[in-house]
């Protein structure tokens, strides 16, 4: 019998002006072997932080550390968005603390992007910054949140008001791990993925056009073809504008309502199907003031349908939801700021001081409660 060849990692490269701001985004399977030589002789300890559903993953990922002469410890904090809070955080650098770790130690976020935000905040305050390696587990995660090192936590007023910008050492996205993320998960990740394929990549949206089955499928090289793009997509995005002073804006496309979404709902909603929405509602605004044609609007709808993403929400939350957007990060005193498209590939950052366009793009994707 013949063996089959093992398919190569893909490596993704990120640049940036410090020494540190450069490292590798390793796309492949079986990858955790590679985290040692990630981590360097230098890291003594290592706090591996996951959530309460990866539990095995991550006493894997401790042994495995254990066995390679590292003194591994395990943080397990709540699943998804409950674990992004503060008590959360503090909890992580109790465990530093009682465990004497020092600036040359390091965190291993092994998780969704909730962990990897958390992970990558606790990394960056624990004695003002040790070293962080990303193991992302969720689609979302792999293509976007485990990439870029923007950290976060969520406050009572609102999603990640509170965070920082610090790189990770590296990134192994190991598509094993898709085998067990649910199928709405996957989904929501193939949000983040569309995006990238309106702001700079439209072969992303090409491919999901023709293969809407094995975009879902974690197993299909298509669905391996997109990751490796949007993560190429955000390498050089981030890798220009490590801290969003212009161009890492457009990653913010759709997440200027998405976000607003999620607060409403109390975190209820998965990102990428808040972010679906904004971008439908990005879409309208482009459109009314004349900077997308009508078929480059249409195509949001038919490609987040095509996902079973949702198109719409209740029509009765928009002050709610323009209460929260007055708190999104690109607001500049009370211009509130969104990322449009004049085409697909070809976003731009739209200030918008009239609320009544916002009002009437809404009305566009609005439904009945
Ligand atoms: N920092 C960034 O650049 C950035 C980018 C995009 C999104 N984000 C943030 O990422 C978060 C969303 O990430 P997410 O969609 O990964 O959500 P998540 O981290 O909440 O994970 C989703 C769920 O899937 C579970 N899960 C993860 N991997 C699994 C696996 N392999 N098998 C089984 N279950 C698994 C998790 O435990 C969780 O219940 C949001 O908080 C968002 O704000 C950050
Ligand atoms: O990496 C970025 O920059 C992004 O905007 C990517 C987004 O997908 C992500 O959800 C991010 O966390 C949003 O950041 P925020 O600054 O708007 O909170
Ligand atoms: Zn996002």
């Amino acid at each position: 019998m013949q063996n089959t060849p093992a398919v190569p990692n893909t490596v993704i490269k990120v640049t940036g002006e410090l020494p540190k701001e450069n490292y590798d985004v390793v796309v492949g399977r079986g990858l955790l072997n590679q985290l040692p030589a990630l981590l360097g002789e230098r890291v003594k300890k290592v706090l591996v932080i996951h959530p309460r559903a990866l539990r095995l993953t991550g006493d894997t990922v401790r042994d495995d550390l254990e066995a390679a002469g590292f003194t591994a410890l395990t943080a397990e904090i709540p699943d998804a968005e409950e674990g992004k809070h503060i008590q959360v955080a503090s909890f992580c650098w109790e465990v530093l603390g009682k465990n004497d770790f020092t600036r040359s130690d390091a965190v291993v976020a092994v998780g969704g992007g909730a962990v990897t935000d958390v992970a990558g905040f606790v990394a960056a305050t624990w004695l003002r910054g040790v070293k962080l390696v990303t193991m992302p587990t969720s689609l979302l995660g792999m293509v976007d949140a485990a990439v870029g090192g923007k950290n976060g936590i969520n406050t009572a007023e609102g999603k990640n008001l509170v965070g920082t910008f610090h790189p990770p050492a590296g990134v192994l996205v190991d598509l094993d791990t898709l085998d067990t993320l649910p199928r709405n998960e996957l989904i929501s990740g193939m949000a983040e993925v569309i995006k990238c394929g309106f702001i700079a990549d439209p072969v992303i949206l090409d491919l999901v056009e023709a293969n809407p089955e094995a975009v879902t499928d974690p197993r299909s090289e298509v669905l391996r073809e997109l990751i490796e793009r949007s993560i190429s997509v955000k390498a050089k995005v981030v890798s220009e504008d490590l801290k969003e002073t212009g161009l890492r804006e457009i990653l913010n496309y759709g997440h200027t309502l998405g976000h607003a979404i999620e607060l409403t709902e109390r975190y209820s909603w998965r990102h990428g199907a808040a972010v679906a929405v904004g971008m439908m509602f990005a879409a309208e605004l482009a459109r009314s003031v004349g900077r997308l044609s009508d078929e480059d609007a249409d195509r949001h709808r038919s490609i987040l349908e095509l996902l079973g993403l949702p198109l719409s929400y209740r029509r009765d939350r928009w002050q709610a939801l323009l209460d929260a957007m007055k708190r999104d990060k690109k607001t500049r005193g009370d211009l509130l700021r969104f990322v449009i498209l004049d085409g697909i590939g070809r976003p731009r950052v739209l200030d918008v001081p009239d609320q009544s366009l916002l009002f009437a793009a809404y009305q566009e994707i609005a439904s009945e409660a």
